[in-house]
């Protein structure tokens, strides 16, 4: 075995899949050996491993200390080379499943899965893959967020000094039929290659860009699009960014697929404004695009591995593409987010509003609000909807997604969610419902304290991160909400990642 047991795991933030790992996988750097480990880089080591990580690494243990396996998984029985040790924890490589117990370990079905980090579940059976993000999910729960599950083990309710309390409900988590080609985005490093230049994933733990053509998690229209930008830049002689020196001009390709419309985007983001045979190459692009209705350039001269700059303008077409979502239509701009499994985003949106129990006459805040999706889909069952979102793009498209659905109650405001409510709240705006779905980070503490100060009747959270989210709910439930329902969705399949609605009462209500 090689690749992906071999290497460290990358950031693959920017990736053909997009998906979001991080870069832990050790290495060799650090000591060898240290007082107390009973473990020394490079010896090999059999372990039981009894859990996975979310980022897809079984955790191991020998003789009483935890060693994270890359690509075992639990129940399994595995020989492992130590990578890299620290005091509490280290890393290494599984080189053999000695026995496979429980696991429901699958051929993954991928060719480059090894060397890619985009996916970290695929050599784990999808049925399994959906309970393991539930236990991911419960676990954060007991153990960050001290809530009782119902149904879980005594250990877990101990110590959440809950008392009486009923406990969560944390449902099966809703999965895919078709649990392949969901992505309907695709952000693609561009780099040099032996034949010139190339695009597709980093290499794991290294900003080495392996050409891809195909890839199993995206929508085929994304592949074809990437293809033909690629093979346009290449005819016309567009050079490729070099991340080692910061010279030459393509640094990423984003594409995005509208299933409902048909509509791709293509964004080029590009180390400077100019485009040597621009013309030329929106030219090409055009051709060779079926269904292209935007091609955008977005330029980021500085040294990060952040997709975009600030600046984006429109080469060519629109300045958005539209998708539907529930039969609301959605105009999205390039840097705008959008969840990119619109499958699994319908059932989402629809727990949402489900959780809400909205009976027409509510005011609902939506925080965290981005294009207006959600916002949008509660307008049609409340009074009045106010969103807030930090990306002044993202608001010029939630406020043409109200028009274009003829959805007039509803007002969206610029700006951080912490700083903008307070505002509202000055003004006399009480909700009866807040919505928040925050990036991987959570929500500001600031915006936790005028949630509480607002009292709402009821709170629902949408989550892309189990801790964050379990951090928060704590926060809460000190400040007088009971979390009563949990439910996780699959956003991203085959990946470590989960998506979860959860709802809150205020218990002054109950
Ligand atoms: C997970 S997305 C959710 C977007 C939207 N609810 C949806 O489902 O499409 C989080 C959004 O929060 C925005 N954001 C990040 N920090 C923010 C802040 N402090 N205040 C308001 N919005 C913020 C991001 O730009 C992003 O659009």
């Amino acid at each position: 075995m090689s690749g992906k047991y071999g290497k460290r795991s990358k950031d693959g933030r920017d990736s053909m899949r997009g998906t979001k790992g991080e870069n832990k996988f050790g290495g060799r750097g650090g000591a060898s050996s240290l007082a107390g480990v009973p473990v020394a880089v490079g010896q090999r080591v059999e372990c039981e491993i009894i859990g996975l990580t979310h980022e897809g690494e079984g955790v191991g243990r020998v003789e009483g200390y935890t060693l994270f396996v890359r690509d075992a998984l639990p129940g399994e029985r595995v020989r492992a080379e130590v990578l890299s040790i620290g005091k509490s924890f280290g890393r290494g490589r599984m080189t053999e499943v000695l026995d496979a117990g429980v696991s429901r370990r699958v051929s993954p079905p991928c060719p480059i899965y090894d060397s890619c980090g985009g996916c970290q579940l695929q050599h784990l059976g999808y049925a399994e893959q959906l309970k393991w993000k539930r236990r991911h999910v419960v676990d954060n729960l007991a153990r960050i967020g001290k809530l009782p599950v119902a149904g879980e083990t005594r250990e877990m309710i101990e110590g959440s000094g809950e008392g009486e309390r009923p406990p969560v409900i944390v449902h099966p988590t809703i999965g895919m039929d078709e649990p392949w080609r969901y992505r309907n985005k695709a952000q693609v490093p561009i780099g040099f290659g032996d034949g010139g230049l190339i695009g597709g994933f980093y290499e794991m733990g290294s900003n080495d860009i392996v050409e891809m053509d195909a890839c199993l998690i995206q929508q085929e229209e994304n592949e074809e699009t990437v293809r033909a930008v690629k093979e346009a830049a290449r005819l016309l002689g567009v050079s490729a960014y070099n991340r080692a020196t910061g010279r030459g001009l393509l640094r990423h390709v984003v594409v995005r697929h509208a299933r409902t419309t048909g509509q791709r985007m293509v964004v080029l983001v590009t180390n400077g404004r100019d485009i040597p045979h621009a013309q030329e190459l929106i030219g090409l692009i055009r051709e060779r695009v079926p269904g292209i209705a935007s091609i955008c350039q977005n330029v980021q001269t500085a040294a990060t591995p952040v997709v975009f700059g600030d600046e984006t303008h429109v080469l060519w077409g629109e300045e958005v593409i539209y998708d539907e979502i529930g039969g609301i239509a959605f105009a999205i701009s390039p840097r705008s987010f959008f969840q990119v499994n619109p499958e699994q985003t319908v059932r989402l949106y629809s727990k949402a509003v489900e959780y809400a129990a909205l009976t027409g006459t509510e005011t609902v805040v939506d925080a965290y609000c981005g294009i207006g999706t959600i916002s949008l889909f509660l307008a049609k069952h409340a009074d009045r909807v106010y969103g807030v979102e930090i990306i002044p793009e993202a608001i010029e498209d939630a406020r043409r997604n109200a028009a274009i659905n003829e959805i007039a109650n509803v007002e969206f405001a610029v700006g951080a969610a912490e700083l903008v409510m307070p505002r509202w709240q000055a003004e006399g705006i009480t909700p009866d419902v807040i919505v928040v779905d925050p990036p991987r980070k959570g929500c500001d503490p600031a915006l936790i304290s005028t949630m509480l100060e607002l009292k709402p009747e009821r709170i629902v959270y949408v989550s892309c991160n189990p801790s964050t989210l379990a951090r928060d709910l704590r926060l809460l439930e000190d400040g007088g909400y009971r979390t009563v329902e949990v439910q996780p969705v699959d956003m991203f399949p085959h990946t470590g990642h989960v998506e979860v609605v959860c709802s809150l009462i205020y218990k002054g209500l109950e």
